[in-house]
């Protein structure tokens, strides 16, 4: 096949494909999303493309008369005699006449190739619904980057190189000047100085090092500088915030904006000679949540470092169980428990890889952005950034074997369970501490079916880095495996809060977190698990706010 029908060929398919599944906006929240953006980016390389390639075979139409009236210019000798020959009088007048029109002035003036392109761009992409990211995608995904280097401590010139801690754990991408720039800006706007400065720093290293990749055009000494000054003010080094800003008027002598600033330093760093100098603001930046307890704790159990210690693990085991139904015997479950008080259990091998298939399959193109919260206060915010969709077992039939599994693995009722639900992560994605159960007894939600009594996890897909399910409380973090199942239960035997349970979905270092919830509710259970006698009521209540 000739390139160009290749070309085409792709270009339909990958624009049937787009016109499916409409693309709009939120991109930070989800890899699934991101995914679409790349087939658009792709469909408008395409165009331009074949825009470029008009464009270019005009051009050489162009340069070839050009070069044609250039070579009668040269042999033109002397005038009265070339005119004198009536022909060459006539070529020359229909040549000004005609083709300069036809060769240079139409096509450069008249024809503009390029409207004609921007409308067949705007038509294909309105007919999909395309939204392209937003200032809001662009912040997430700084906000993202952020987590992941304040939860795994990530240094920033690492970062930029796509190293990441460990060995193997290389990004194989570095980011570029405009990139570095682009995310320090956001975070000194979000006055997130410490973090900031370093990039923009990265920003400055790299305009001026060996230019490894496209250095886009929208990053300067200047702009950075603009930036960095403030930077280094709001951490309170007056000097060097100076120091910085007269560097931007070496650059540009009338810049207005460092004309001000110079008056301000100068009069503030005045004053501090008198009164003695303002205390910097430590580098370590860390914002009220991040420096409570329960932070540094999430944080310390996803990054690994606290974990149980060989006395905890003493009783916990490993074994194979039918779980009482003769279907199993052949092939038992693989059950490894982590917590005995509260219940949390391991389950390997549950889900056969068409099943998962089937469930991305369903599911994949229905992702909407998470939200927390119940029913009408619900809302979406930084505390989990998924999207996710619900799975109704009544219209997808083909989920009753996994519901029976479910049903036989747990030992409890489906009757009052909720819908599976499909979860993807996005750039640096997590669900922060929270615990699963409703603030009240359920009832006002889920009615008779009262409040979620166990969670069962199924983990989609394998994480290359990052994203376990921890449990700050108990020092677990449950490493994400493909096609197995965390349960816990959330309440205790009295179906009260268990407040031990908190858990959290730690964000996602590399690669793309894909996971199904199911709640089982207490609604339903009474033959299942009956009730304890004693009441649990206020039963590690200490930390419920922690
Ligand atoms: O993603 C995870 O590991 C935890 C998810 C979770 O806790 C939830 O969706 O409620
Ligand atoms: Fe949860």
């Amino acid at each position: 096949m000739e390139l160009r029908t290749v070309r085409m060929f792709r270009l339909s398919i990958i624009f049937s494909v787009l016109f499916f599944t409409s693309v709009s906006g939120d991109y930070y929240s989800a890899i699934s999303e991101l995914e679409k953006l790349l087939d658009v980016e792709a469909f408008i390389v395409e165009k331009f493309d074949e825009y470029l390639e008009r464009a270019q075979q005009e051009q050489d139409s162009i340069k070839r008369f050009l070069a044609h009236i250039d070579e009668l210019q040269n042999d033109r000798g002397d005038l009265e005699e070339y005119f004198g020959n009536p022909l060459n009088s006539f070529i020359t007048i229909r040549r000004l006449v005609h083709d300069w029109k036809f060769n240079v002035f139409d096509p450069v003036f008249q024809t503009s190739n390029f409207e004609t392109y921007k409308s067949s761009l705007s038509d294909s992409l309105q007919k999909i619904k395309f939204k392209g990211p937003t200032q809001e995608d662009l912040q997430g995904a700084t906000r993202g980057l952020l987590r992941l280097q304040k939860i795994y401590q990530l240094p920033t010139d690492q970062l930029a190189k796509g190293v990441l801690p460990g060995e193997k754990n290389h990004l194989n991408t570095s980011l570029s000047a405009s990139d570095c720039f682009e995310l320090g800006k956001n975070l000194c706007q979000n006055k997130e100085y410490s973090y900031g400065s370093e990039w923009l720093l990265e920003a400055t290293k790299r305009l001026h090092g060996e230019p490894l990749d496209f250095i886009s055009p929208n990053v300067s000494d200047v702009e950075i500088l603009e930036q960095l000054s403030p930077a280094f003010n709001g951490l309170g080094n007056l000097k060097l915030a100076h120091k910085l800003n007269n560097e931007i008027l070496d650059w540009e002598p009338n810049h207005e904006e460092a004309l001000k600033n110079k008056i301000f330093f100068e009069s503030k760093l005045a004053k501090d000679r008198i009164l003695g100098p303002t205390k910097p603001v430590d580098v370590n930046q860390m914002t009220e949540k991040e420096q409570k307890e329960s932070f540094q704790l999430y944080k310390r159990v996803c990054q690994g470092e606290l974990h149980q210690s060989p006395r905890e693990q003493r009783n916990l085991k490993c074994w194979r169980s039918h779980q009482e139904v003769p279907y199993y015997t052949i092939s038992p479950f693989k059950i490894e428990q982590l917590s005995l008080d509260p219940y949390v259990a391991y389950v390997h091998e549950v889900l056969m890889d068409s099943e998962m298939e089937m469930i991305m399959d369903h599911g994949k193109g229905h992702m909407e952005r998470s939200k927390v919260g119940q029913s009408v206060n619900s809302t979406t915010t930084e505390i989990r950034t998924s999207q996710n969709t619900w799975l109704w077992y009544e219209s997808n039939p083909w989920l009753s074997k996994i519901k029976q599994r479910l049903e036989d693995i747990t030992g409890l009722s489906t009757e009052s369970a909720e819908p599976l639900q499909l979860v993807n992560y996005g750039i640096g994605g997590q669900y922060e501490p929270h615990f699963d159960f409703m603030d009240d007894d359920g009832h006002a939600v889920f009615g008779w079916k009262g409040n979620r009594l166990l969670t069962a996890l199924f983990y989609i897909n394998d994480v290359s880095l990052g994203g376990a399910t921890a449990f700050p409380f108990l020092r677990l973090a449950v490493p994400p495996v493909k096609g197995s199942l965390l349960i816990w239960y959330n309440l205790h035997r009295s179906t009260h809060k268990d407040f031990r349970t908190k858990h959290a979905g730690c964000p996602v270092l590399k690669g793309s977190k894909w996971v199904c919830n199911e709640w089982f509710h207490v609604g339903a259970q009474e033959f299942r698990r009956p009730c304890g006698l004693n009441s649990d009521e206020g039963k590690f209540l200490d930390l419920e706010e922690k």
